[in-house]
C-alpha cells in the first residue's frame, strides 16, 4: 500500500467518531441510532464484488431488496469502521476459521484438508455467530454466498454486498499479493493484475448470482457518482461505510412498509 492510502486509512478511521459523525452531511449518526434500535439488526453480514459484465442482470435482481458480495472487497475495513460506530463487536470469520483450527491459516487449511474441509468450518463458523451473537459485525468469507445454508444463518441479521468493481479489486489484490486467498493462485504467467483480474472472473462464473441475496447492495460506482469523484479508487473506506448505513436503513424501512397493512 502506497503511503496517501495509508494516510488516506487512517484520516478516515479517525473521522468516525461521534462528534464527526454529527458534523457530515448525510445524517450518518442518525442512521445509526436507527439501526441500533432496530431488534432485527442482530448481525451485519459483510460479503463483496461484481465484474462489468453481470451488472445489469445483477441490479435487476437488486430491486428486488436481495444482494450480497468477494476478496478484497473491503469487508474488514468497512465493516469495522461500521462496528464501532454502532458500539457493535466486529468478527472476521476467516480469523474464527483460523483460531478453531488451532491457528492453522486459511492458506493451510486449502492446502492441507481441501476446499470442503474450509467450508464446513465457514457453516460452523456462520451458524455460532449469527445463534449465539447480538451486536456483532461479521465479515464473512466470501465464499460463504455459495452455501444455502450460509444464508438461512446470515439472513438472521442483514447481509451487505459490498459491490466492487471486479478491476478495482483485482488492483488491491494485485498490490497485496495473493498469498493469503488460495483461490486466487494460477499457475497462469502474466503481470499481477491480469492474473487476479482472470481468476476473478471466472469465480464470479461460478458464484454471481449468489450475491444477490444479500439484503443491501453497496455499490462503490453508485457513491463515486453521487459524490462527484472519477473513480472508484478515490472512495474512503468510512464514505463507503456510511452507504452502507443509508442502504440497510433503506432496506429496513421497505421491510417495516411490507409488514404494516397495505404495504407493498
Ligand atoms: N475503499 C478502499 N480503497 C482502497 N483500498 C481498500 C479499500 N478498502 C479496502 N482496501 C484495501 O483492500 C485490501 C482488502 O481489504 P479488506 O481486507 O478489508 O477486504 P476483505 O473483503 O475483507 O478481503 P478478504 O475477504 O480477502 O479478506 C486491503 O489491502 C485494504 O487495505
Ligand atoms: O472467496 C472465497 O471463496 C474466499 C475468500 C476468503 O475470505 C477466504 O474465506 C477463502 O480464501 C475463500
Amino acid at each position: 500500500m502506497d503511503l496517501a492510502t495509508v494516510q488516506r486509512f487512517q484520516y478516515s478511521s479517525s473521522w468516525i467518531d461521534r462528534r464527526s459523525f454529527e458534523g457530515k452531511p448525510r445524517g450518518s449518526l442518525r442512521y445509526t441510532q436507527r439501526i441500533k434500535e432496530d431488534k432485527r439488526l442482530r448481525v451485519l453480514a459483510l460479503a463483496h464484488f461484481q465484474p462489468e459484465k453481470t451488472r445489469h442482470h445483477r441490479q435487476r435482481s437488486v430491486s428486488d431488496k436481495n444482494s450480497s458480495g468477494m476478496m478484497g472487497s473491503g469487508k474488514t475495513t468497512v465493516g469495522k469502521i461500521m462496528a464501532r460506530a454502532l458500539g457493535y463487536t466486529f468478527f472476521d470469520c476467516d480469523a474464527l476459521i483460523e483460531q478453531a483450527m488451532n491457528g492453522t491459516t486459511v492458506a493451510e487449511i486449502f492446502e492441507h484438508f481441501g476446499e470442503s474441509v474450509f467450508r464446513e468450518k465457514e457453516t460452523e463458523a456462520i451458524k455460532k455467530l449469527s445463534l449465539m451473537y447480538q451486536k456483532v459485525v461479521v465479515s464473512t468469507g466470501g465464499g460463504a454466498v455459495m452455501r444455502p445454508i450460509n444464508w438461512k444463518y446470515m439472513h438472521k441479521g442483514v447481509s451487505i454486498w459490498l459491490d466492487v468493481p471486479l478491476e478495482a479489486l483485482a488492483q488491491r489484490i494485485a498490490a497485496v499479493g495473493t498469498a493469503s486467498r488460495p483461490l486466487l493462485h494460477d499457475d497462469e504467467s502474466g503481470d499481477s493484475y491480469t492474473v487476479a483480474l482472470n481468476r476473478l472472473s471466472t469465480i464470479w462464473d461460478a458464484r454471481g448470482e449468489a450475491y444477490t441475496n444479500a439484503s443491501a447492495r453497496v455499490s462503490l460506482e453508485n457513491i463515486t457518482s453521487k459524490l462527484g469523484y472519477r473513480n472508484v479508487s478515490d472512495l474512503t473506506p468510512t464514505e463507503i461505510a456510511i452507504e452502507a448505513f443509508e442502504q440497510v436503513q433503506s432496506f429496513l424501512e421497505k421491510e417495516d412498509g411490507m409488514a404494516r397493512p397495505g404495504g407493498l
